[in-house]
């Protein structure tokens, strides 16, 4: 079936999670900013938290595939098993041959292919090692610093990494060295998976800006929105343009519109601010209300892409692509308070399951409540440990598939 994805609402078919684990427990208070964290989540409760949302999905007539599985089943090729550690420890920043070495007999003696991604995954702590004989200059500068490859905690948003565009995807190159790392589990999957590997990429991890899937909403299946952030970059957004318009085929993508947004952690991604819930319906960060600066991206003559700049209010620009009166719902209600409070737990980063229904985390009670007023049913998941990443429903979740 490959990648099918066209809007942010219409029913959700299959989607593409990451359950976290061990990576979670290898994030220390020192290196916490580097890591993209706020605080450690204990890794019992926000494991729960994940199998409760999966339950939701599954509940709902979602099949739900993980991150870890599709990568492990890559690699039950040996060729290719050899190639991804190799690539692995490169990207990892190994220099030390002898270490080198030791991280390639480490993972290879791995009984499962899943065990070896999940390691990948959670780091490999010096301890794990032997001790190496020490024989050129870099064996012998060592220092305090515990990993010989780090952690990925943010795994488990798997919204950011690549998105779903159509039948095509945004592979991302990241704006963080440390996110950067996760794409090579879907530049494997890409490649070689026997579902996904004729997927077009209509942006691919090494090319030169950076851009993030949260920055990335399919408003329809002709209209493109993303983010210009903290995470993607003007000039990705023109390259991504010029894939779809001439240089890739098989999506109806006329226009992207590209939303210049405040850099700042709090505005990280397009979908920190808004997400849809319904046709005619989005949940946002109140301040994202404008007068808005936005560009919209079309097919221009001899491979240029036009350009219009507009200033518009949030709600005037949804209206006008959706060709309906689109209503925003405010993340915490009208109150200053609750709103700066739920939106620093993701309040208006909601998953749309099929129109007008959504995941949403516990914790935002007052938003819910605003949500249900407006007619919109919500699925409640717990979320006092997975919100500490600063993700909610949406960057847990990379549909696959949605109805057409
Ligand atoms: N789409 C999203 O907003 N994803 C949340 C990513 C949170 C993660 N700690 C990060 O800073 O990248």
């Amino acid at each position: 079936m490959g990648i099918r994805v066209t809007s942010e609402i219409k029913p959700l078919k299959k989607v593409l999670l990451h359950k976290p684990g061990e990576e979670i427990e290898n994030l220390t208070p020192e290196y916490l900013e580097r890591l993209l964290f706020d605080d450690i989540p204990f890794l019992e409760v926000a494991q729960k938290e994940h199998d409760a949302f999966a339950e939701i999905l599954r509940n709902n007539g979602v099949e739900v595939v993980y991150l870890h599985e599709l990568a492990a089943e890559v690699i039950a090729d040996p060729q290719i098993k050899e190639q991804f550690i190799n690539q692995f420890i490169d990207e990892a920043g190994v220099k030390s041959e002898a270490v080198r070495k030791d991280v390639y007999n480490y993972l290879m003696s791995f009984k499962t292919n899943e065990e070896l991604v999940r390691k990948t995954m959670a780091g490999i702590n010096k301890n794990e090692l032997p001790a190496i004989e020490k024989k050129s200059l870099i064996d012998f500068v060592d220092d305090e610093y515990p990993f010989v490859t780090d952690p990925m905690p943010n795994l488990y948003f798997t919204r950011d990494p690549f998105a779903s565009i159509g039948n095509g995807i945004s592979l991302n190159k990241m704006y963080s060295v440390t996110r950067n790392r996760e794409t090579i589990y879907a530049d494997y999957i890409f490649k070689y998976h026997k579902e996904y590997k004729d997927t077009a990429r209509l942006y691919n991890r090494d090319y030169d800006f950076h851009i993030e899937g949260g920055d990335i909403l399919n408003l329809n299946e002709k209209t493109l929105a993303i983010g210009i952030s903290q995470r993607t970059e003007a000039q990705a957004i023109e390259k991504i343009a010029e894939r779809i318009f001439f240089e890739t085929e098989g999506n109806q993508i006329e226009t992207i519109l590209a939303f210049n947004i405040p850099n700042s952690r709090a505005y990280m991604h397009l979908d920190t601010v808004f997400t849809q819930v319904d046709y005619d319906k989005f949940t946002i960060h109140p301040q994202i209300e404008g007068p808005l600066e936005i560009f919209e991206l079309t097919k221009g003559e001899k491979g240029q892409v036009n350009l219009v700049q507009e200033t518009m209010t949030l709600q005037e620009i949804l209206s006008k692509h959706l060709k309906c009166d689109v209503k925003l719902i405010r993340c915490g209600g009208g109150d200053y308070v609750i709103s700066q409070r739920e939106q620093w737990n993701d309040g208006s980063n909601t998953l749309c399951i099929k129109p007008g229904e959504v995941v949403v985390y516990s914790r935002n009670y007052v938003t819910n409540k605003v949500l249900e007023e407006y007619g919109v049913k919500i699925h409640v998941m717990p979320s006092s440990e997975l919100s500490r990443g600063r993700g909610g429903p949406r960057c847990m979740s990379m549909p696959l598939v949605r109805e057409d």
